[in-house]
C-alpha cells in the first residue's frame, strides 16, 4: 500500500511520515513516496524523513521523487499539502495586505484569496495526475490552504473527485483547551462543530460527564488568553516556551479567542474568526515589516534545513528540528478510519448538501462526519441562528466569487470577492490592494481581464 505526500518538501512532511511510521500496521503501508516541484527542497527533508524510518526500525521504504508518474502510480492514499509560492509569497501575501492597513494572514482576508489565486489551478492538475495513475480507490486527503477556497474550486471544477478537505485547526484548538482545563486526553474530548473552514464554532464540548466548554468558558474570563497557565506564566517572565503558539502572532490570535468568547458567550470560536472580528486591532497590532511568514521562516523552517545540514556534517539529528503532534495524527487518523471503516467522528470539509439546513447545498461546510470506507458521511445539525448564519453567507459568498473569478477570469468578481470579505473596509481599498497583488502573482495568478 502507497501513501504519496504531495508537498514533499514541506516542513510537516517529517511530522506526518512520524504518524504514518507509527501506525504501519493498521495501515498496511509499504511505502512512502515524498513528490515535489522543488526538488532540491525535498531531497533535503528527504534526509530527514530517512533517518526518522531508520530510527523507528520501520519497514516502509522510501521514493524521493520529482516525477509525477513514479509519485502517483498505485498510489492508494495522496496527502496533499502543497504551498504554491512558498514561504516568500505568503510573505507578500501578508505584507500587501498590511501596507494598505488590512488583515495581513495566511489564510483569511486578502492574504487568503491571493494563496486561494495561486493554488486552484495546481490543486486540479493534482487531481488530474492522480486520477490518472493511482490507484482506482484511492483517497486524496487534502491540508494544502487555504483550504476553504480549494474546496470550493475542487466542488465546481472536478465534483467526482476523491477528495476529502481537512484542517487540523479544531484540534488543534481541543487539544489546547484540554491543556487549559487539565484534559490530555483530548482526542476523546466529544465536539459538535459546524462553520466554514477557518471561520466556525464548536457549539458542545464534553469530557467523561464535564461540561468542557463551561470550564474553558470560565477560564477564558480570568485569564484573559486560551493559552495554558505554564504558557502564560513563561510569557509573563519573557521566557520562550518551545510551542509555536507562544510565539507574537499567535498570542494575539489567543488573547482574542478569549475577548470573542466574553462578547459572544453562545459558542466557542474557532480562532480564525478573530481576524474577521477584530479586523482593526489585529492591523494595529501587526508588524507590516515583520509577520508571520517571517516568524515561521525563522523558526520551524529555519530548524529543519539548519538540523539537515547539521546532520549531513555531523550525523546526528536533534529530533526537536522537525515538528511531530496532532497534525500529522490526524491525517493519518483519517485514513486509518477510512480503510478500516471505522465510523468514527472526525471534523472535515464538504458539500452542505441539507445537513445545516438554513445553508445553500453547495456549501462545503467544515462539520463533524462520521468516516466510512465509502467516505466520510456529515452528521446533519439544527438550522443555524441569524449571526453565524449572516456572517457564513457573507464569508461563503465571497470565496464562491473569487473561485468563479478565477474561472472565468474575470477582474471584476475577483475585485467584489475583495470588497464582499469582512476585513476589507471599502471597495477602493479592495482594489488597491488586489492591483498590488495582481503584480506580485504574476507568475502564479490566472489573468484576469
Ligand atoms: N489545512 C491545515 O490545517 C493545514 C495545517 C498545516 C499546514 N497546512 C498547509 O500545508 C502546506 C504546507 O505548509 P508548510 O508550511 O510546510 O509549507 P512549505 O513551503 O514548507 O512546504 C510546501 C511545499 O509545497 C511545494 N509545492 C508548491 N507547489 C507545489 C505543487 N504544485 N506541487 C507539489 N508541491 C508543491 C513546495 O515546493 C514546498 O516544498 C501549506 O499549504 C499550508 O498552508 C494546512
Ligand atoms: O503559521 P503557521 O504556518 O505556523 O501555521 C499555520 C497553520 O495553522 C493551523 O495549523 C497548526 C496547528 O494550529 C498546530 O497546533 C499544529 O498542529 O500545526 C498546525 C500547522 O501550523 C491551521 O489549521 C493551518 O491551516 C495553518 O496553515
Ligand atoms: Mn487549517
Amino acid at each position: 500500500m502507497i501513501i504519496t505526500i504531495v508537498g514533499g518538501g514541506s516542513t510537516f512532511t517529517p511530522g506526518i511520515v512520524t504518524s504514518i511510521a507509527l501506525r504501519q500496521k493498521e495501515l498496511g503501508v509499504t511505502e512512502v513516496r515524498l513528490y515535489d516541484i522543488d526538488g532540491e527542497r525535498q531531497s533535503k527533508v528527504g534526509v530527514v524523513v530517512d533517518w526518522i524510518l531508520k530510527d523507528m526500525k520501520s519497514p516502509i521504504k522510501l521514493t524521493v521523487t520529482t516525477d509525477k508518474k513514479e509519485a502517483y502510480t498505485d498510489a492508494k492514499f495522496i496527502f496533499a499539502q502543497m504551498r504554491v509560492g512558498k514561504y516568500a509569497m505568503r510573505e507578500q501575501d501578508e505584507k500587501i495586505s498590511l501596507r494598505h492597513g488590512v488583515v495581513g494572514q495566511e489564510t483569511c482576508g486578502c492574504g487568503g484569496m491571493a494563496y486561494g489565486l495561486r493554488t486552484i489551478f495546481p490543486m486540479i492538475e493534482m487531481i488530474d495526475d492522480v486520477e490518472k495513475y493511482a490507484a482506482k480507490d484511492h483517497w486524496i486527503l487534502n491540508y494544502s490552504n487555504p483550504a476553504a477556497i480549494v474546496a470550493i474550486a475542487c466542488q465546481k471544477l472536478r465534483p467526482n473527485a476523491r477528495i476529502i478537505n481537512i484542517c487540523d485547526m479544531p484540534i488543534a484548538i481541543i487539544e489546547m483547551i484540554g491543556k487549559c482545563v487539565g484534559i490530555k486526553d483530548y482526542t476523546n474530548i466529544d465536539v459538535d462543530y459546524f462553520g466554514l473552514n477557518h471561520f466556525g464554532w464548536f457549539t458542545r464540548m464534553e469530557y467523561e460527564g464535564r461540561d468542557v466548554a463551561a470550564e474553558i468558558r470560565a477560564y477564558a474570563k480570568e485569564h484573559g488568553i486560551l493559552l495554558p497557565k505554564e504558557h502564560i506564566e513563561a510569557l509573563k517572565k519573557h521566557e520562550a516556551t518551545g510551542d509555536r503558539h507562544a510565539n507574537q502572532s499567535w498570542i494575539k490570535v489567543w488573547t482574542n479567542a478569549a475577548r470573542l468568547m466574553e462578547l459572544c458567550p453562545e459558542y466557542i470560536p474557532n480562532t480564525y474568526l478573530t481576524y474577521y472580528l477584530f479586523p482593526k486591532e489585529n492591523v494595529e497590532h501587526s508588524d507590516p515589516n515583520h509577520t508571520r511568514a517571517n516568524e515561521v521562516m525563522e523558526t520551524r523552517e529555519k530548524a529543519l534545513f539548519e538540523g539537515v545540514d547539521r546532520y549531513l556534517a555531523t550525523g546526528e539529528i536533534d529530533k526537536k528540528v522537525f515538528y511531530a503532534g496532532a497534525h500529522g495524527n490526524f491525517i493519518a487518523d483519517l485514513a486509518v478510519a477510512l480503510l478500516g471503516d471505522e465510523k468514527k467522528k472526525f471534523i472535515i470539509i464538504e458539500p452542505n448538501n441539507g445537513k445545516v439546513p438554513n445553508l445553500p447545498d453547495d456549501t462545503m461546510i467544515e462539520l463533524p462526519a462520521w468516516i466510512t470506507k465509502n467516505g466520510p458521511e456529515l452528521i446533519g445539525i439544527e438550522p443555524i441562528s441569524t449571526f453565524y448564519k449572516g456572517m457564513i453567507e457573507q464569508q461563503n459568498a465571497c470565496e464562491h466569487l473569487l473561485v468563479e473569478g478565477a474561472i472565468e477570469g474575470s477582474y471584476t468578481k475577483v475585485l467584489q470577492a475583495f470588497a464582499l470579505n469582512k476585513t476589507v473596509p471599502s471597495i477602493e481599498v479592495a482594489k488597491e490592494v488586489l492591483d498590488e497583488m495582481i503584480e506580485a502573482n504574476k507568475a502564479y495568478w490566472p489573468e484576469l481581464k
